[in-house]
């Protein structure tokens, strides 16, 4: 979500720009550049979608421009600019882009092309994600996001379901950095790694000699999570017998470390997650079903990547390269490759897309990433069984993985194709995309 400001004088034009854009953030219309300047300081856009003409008759841009030098040499934050131009006026295009314009738009355009070419001028501003951000732009993470916002706030417990590597253990770290507890620590006990035998000590504490390797006294960690948030994972390889206790210890809002018999007060907030399909968590032989309503106050299913579409995939893998490139210049993943990285099932989700690019970013020796470079199993572009070999096919997933790759930037996206950007437009055009 962004701040957008449209400057046309065309009141038409800029009705249909702002009604186009007010999905990506809130849109504010100006129809003349008088002014524009205290505009800026006042409702500090981060993207300034600017006509290049505003005198009557005028059609040399040159009125465009200057604004644009303007806006660009403006103390940062300025707003990344993209420029409305008529179809013809490429020479004008190119004058902006030199000038410092992020991006240019002809009209009249495409509703969704201004969409593309706005959020990915929007994204260019964004700040840098923080270490453990759940990243992801696809409507599903989208929403993801909005649910964590929301809950947590509140003391709700939370179930978080999702297959291995989805990010689950990101979700409970954002729902406890978005909750009065963020203060508190947040302790995590993986109940898939822990010996049964184990289980009630980890969780509840034991009292020194309450049995044979108890040589200290020590707190559990719902002791230990106090005024924060305990996060229970993998919660579906609890055995029965500890989930009665652990029921107890809930609803009691209490527990009775292992040899003694005084109950402790526990203040926690408990998030718990598991990956095991939901058919086998409601079966009451598995899994107690007084526990699970205790625990799954609110549910958030967290997506398997192949599920978030292209975007998503691309965005991580632009993350994940930049990050293990350390510093360094990130090298680009080959056209190709990216199609198929894109295409790909991705059983392990995003933990096997890190692995993946870790393992490219030590081990590729040329100056483009191949998918090769990935080790992953699936080493076939997979092919329509009915349609065979699609070349159009190919040709359009080609172009919207480039066009992802470049965050939407055309000319990056040419570059990356081997073609002119005319050539780019015509194919965009040709795919309706
Ligand atoms: N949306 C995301 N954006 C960036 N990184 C992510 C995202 N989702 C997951 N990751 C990264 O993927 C890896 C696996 O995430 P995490 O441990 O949270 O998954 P999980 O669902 O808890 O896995 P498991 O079921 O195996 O416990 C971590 O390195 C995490 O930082």
């Amino acid at each position: 979500m962004g701040r957008i400001l449209i400057l046309d004088d065309d009141a038409d034009v800029a009705l249909a720009a702002r009604l186009a854009l007010r999905r990506l953030g809130t849109v504010a219309v100006r129809q003349s550049p008088d002014g524009l300047a205290a505009a800026l300081d006042e409702f500090a856009p981060d993207v300034l979608l600017l006509d290049m003409n505003f005198a009557p008759g005028a059609s040399d841009g040159a009125a465009g421009l200057a604004l644009l030098r303007e806006v660009v040499a403006r103390p940062a934050p300025a707003p990344a600019v993209v420029v409305m131009t008529a179809y013809a006026e490429v020479e004008l295009a190119v004058q902006a882009l030199k000038a410092g314009a992020v991006d240019f738009i002809t009209k009249p355009w495409a509703n969704e092309r201004l969409v593309a070419c706005v959020q990915a001028a929007l994204a260019r501003r964004a700040p840098a994600p923080a270490v453990g951000e759940l990243l992801g732009e696809s409507a599903a993470m989208q929403g993801l996001r909005a649910q964590i916002a929301q809950v947590g706030a509140s003391e709700a417990s939370v179930l978080i379901l999702g297959e291995n590597g989805v990010g689950k253990e990101l979700v409970a770290r954002a729902l406890h950095r978005a909750s009065p507890r963020a203060a508190g620590p947040l302790l995590a006990v993986d109940m898939g790694a822990l010996p049964e035998a184990l289980v009630e000590s980890e969780l509840f504490g034991h009292r020194r000699g309450s049995f044979t390797d108890a040589r200290e006294s020590r707190p559990g960690r719902f002791v230990a999570a106090a005024g924060g948030t305990l996060f229970l994972d993998e919660i579906g390889n609890l055995p029965l017998a500890q989930q009665a206790k652990l029921l107890a210890a809930l609803e009691r809002r209490e527990v009775t470390p292992l040899g003694s018999d005084k109950p402790v007060p526990v203040d926690v907030r408990v998030l718990a997650a598991t990956n095991a399909p939901e058919a086998e968590l409601f079966d009451a032989r598995r899994f107690r079903p007084d526990l699970l309503y205790r625990l799954n106050t609110v549910v958030l299913r967290v997506p398997p990547l192949r599920e978030r579409g292209a975007a998503d995939v691309a965005l991580l893998l632009r993350h994940y390269l930049a990050h293990f490139a350390q510093g360094r210049p990130a090298r680009d993943v080959d056209t190709d490759a990216l199609a198929r990285l894109c295409a790909y099932r991705w059983p392990g989700n995003v933990r096997e897309l890190r692995q993946a690019c870790e393992r490219a970013s030590l081990l590729a020796r040329g100056p483009v990433f191949t998918f090769a470079d990935f080790g992953l199993a699936e080493t076939a572009a997979p092919v329509p069984a009915e349609t065979g070999l699609d070349l159009a096919q190919r040709e359009r997933e080609a172009v919207q993985a480039a066009l992802a790759q470049a965050e939407g930037n055309i000319s990056q996206a040419a570059k990356l194709l081997g073609v002119s950007r005319a050539a780019l437009y015509r194919k965009l055009d040709k795919h309706g995309l």
